[in-house]
């Protein structure tokens, strides 16, 4: 297998508290790789480790190979490990045509942040409009992102993270707050990301989680509690007993 992204005895505390307990972990190129776990089990916490928002105590990040524990976040996003931005970094009263092309300027290196630095960069619109279309964000890509709904800014979210061609995503609950009926879909586009980007996530829906993840890494108190593919997962007895809250 080839590792994409690896850490070694992660550990992060806060003050006495260990969130991030001692974690190595492997992630395959092109999984599809779940994080799940109790509230509190310190998942946000590693993916904020992965990301370079917050510092690790000890351990070891390798991406690719190579050591990016103390890289800082935006060096990261450019060697390829990205993470969703929150929906309240969107610009509301921006198209989401206006928002990804932007973000694609940004990757090229171009900057700004007005609409009016796009004209003379029609590529990069078309490429923005495609990207829309494989979010399922086409018919609606000349609105206001403020007056989408909630599901399809949670798109939006996502598609801006892709827009900056990345090796790793890193999700954290992309679905979280998007009504039942569309949660399959959001994690489904994301499924179907093409197999060169490794996503992942943490969700906490597990009908979610076991229709999307080909490996899952169960989180419990910091630490790695169990880990393995769909079938193993469900047919853990203590991870049904922690998790599930079924007996053992
Ligand atoms: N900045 C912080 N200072 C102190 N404690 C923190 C901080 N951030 C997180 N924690 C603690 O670390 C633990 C893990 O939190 P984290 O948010 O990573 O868990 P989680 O598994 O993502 O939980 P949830 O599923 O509820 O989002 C929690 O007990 C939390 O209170």
């Amino acid at each position: 297998m080839t590792v994409v992204l690896e850490t070694r005895r992660l550990q992060r505390n806060f003050g006495a508290f260990m969130a991030t307990n001692d974690v190595s972990l492997q992630i395959e190129q092109g999984a599809r790789h779940a994080l799940i776990g109790p509230n509190g089990a310190g998942k946000t916490t590693f993916i904020n480790l992965l990301a370079g928002v917050r510092p690790v105590s000890s351990g070891q990040i390798f991406l690719e190979g190579k050591d990016i524990t103390t890289l800082p976040s935006h060096v990261r996003v450019k060697k390829g490990l990205t993470r969703t931005f929150q929906i309240n970094q969107l610009f509301a009263d921006y198209t989401p045509l206006e928002t990804v092309t932007l973000a694609m300027l940004e990757r090229e290196g171009v900057g700004g942040s007005l609409w009016s630095k796009v004209t003379g960069h029609g590529a990069l619109v078309d490429e923005a409009a495609a990207l829309l279309s494989r979010f399922r964000l086409a018919a609606v890509m000349d609105e206001r992102t403020d007056r989408l709904p909630y599901g399809k800014q949670r798109l939006l979210e996502i598609a801006l993270a892709f827009a900056a061609k990345p090796r790793v995503l890193l999700l954290d609950e992309p679905a979280a707050g998007v009504p039942e009926d569309e949660r399959h879909e959001v994690l489904q586009i994301v499924s179907d990301l093409p197999s060169g980007v490794t996503v992942v996530l943490i969700e906490h829906d597990m009908d979610l989680v076991f229709s999307f993840a080909s490996r899952i890494s169960v989180l419990v108190a910091g630490a790695i509690f169990a880990e393995g593919t769909v079938q193993e997962i469900a047919a853990n007895p203590g991870v049904r007993a922690v998790y599930l809250g079924e007996a053992a």
